[in-house]
């Protein structure tokens, strides 16, 4: 299956993924390596919004699952995806590419906040963007703030490089015989309740015609692979 044509992209990557090997956090050298991945979307000529999630540190569901109030969690876990966009900051700038954090939750201390228009100058001047906190809301996802994103930057697509490599029937890591889509439409992801992104940011990418490529950024190169179509990845489009 062709990816489609992508100008301008945005690219949500795994909180999770920050932690390498480790069991919680951030792992600085992991970091370096994912920064690399991104610098190749840029590199081949790609407007580039990144978004990244904020699991390997907090997730306030789990918070709430222990007594936490589940808002103060969330709003734990949008702060928590701040300190990720600030250590994919630094591995890019190391890397001599130029970016820029604009946060939901205003911290002018600490990175810029949201502001479209100034997203949109950023991106003419090929810096990369990289919107922090989520959506500013509490009980939504870093998913949910990738498609919003997605949508307010009139993106081409939403690219999740997450942990496995695609959309499968079922969830593979708990069913070894599961199979995998090579594109499957949003319709269908929506009324299986297939858990690979959440069904708010399923149905904003629907509702404004994103496709989302599914894909693992666990494997080095993927990024490039996928985006020359040479990649394993499930594609999650309108019905065709
Ligand atoms: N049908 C399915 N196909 C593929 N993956 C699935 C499916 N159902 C559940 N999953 C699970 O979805 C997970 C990926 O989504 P998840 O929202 O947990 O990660 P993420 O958004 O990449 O991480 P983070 O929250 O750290 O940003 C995988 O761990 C996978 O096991
Ligand atoms: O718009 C948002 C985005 C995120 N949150 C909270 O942050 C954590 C981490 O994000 P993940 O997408 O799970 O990686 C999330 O679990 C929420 O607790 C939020 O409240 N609103």
């Amino acid at each position: 299956m062709p990816m489609p044509e992508i100008k301008r992209v945005l690219l949500k990557l795994s909180g999770e993924v920050l932690m390498g090997e480790q069991e919680y956090g951030i792992d600085p050298g992991y970091v370096a390596r994912l920064a690399e991945e991104v610098k190749t979307a840029k590199d081949s000529g790609l407007e580039v919004c990144l978004v990244i999630g904020g699991g390997n540190i907090f997730r306030g569901i789990a918070g709430a699952a222990k007594g936490l109030d589940r808002t103060t969690g969330d709003y734990m876990g949008m702060l928590a995806t701040v300190m990720n966009a600030l250590a994919m900051q630094n591995a890019l700038e190391k890397l001599g590419v130029q970016t820029r954090v604009q946060s939901a939750i205003p911290m002018s201390s600490v990175c810029e906040p949201y502001i479209r228009r100034r997203a949109e100058r950023h991106l003419e001047k090929g810096r990369i963007v990289i919107f922090a906190a989520g959506t500013g809301n509490p009980f939504f996802t870093t998913d949910t703030g990738a498609a919003l994103r997605a949508a307010e930057m009139n993106c081409d697509a939403l690219m999740k490089g997450t942990s496995v490599d695609g959309v499968y029937d079922s969830d593979p890591k708990h069913n070894p015989d599961a199979t995998r889509f090579e594109t499957v439409s949003y319709d269908h992801v929506l009324s299986q309740n297939l858990k690979v992104m959440d069904a708010t940011a399923v149905a904003l990418c629907r509702e404004n015609d994103i496709p989302i490529v599914v894909f693992s950024i666990r494997e080095k190169g993927n990024v490039a692979r996928v985006l020359s179509g040479d990649g394993v990845q499930t594609i999650v489009q309108k019905d065709s």
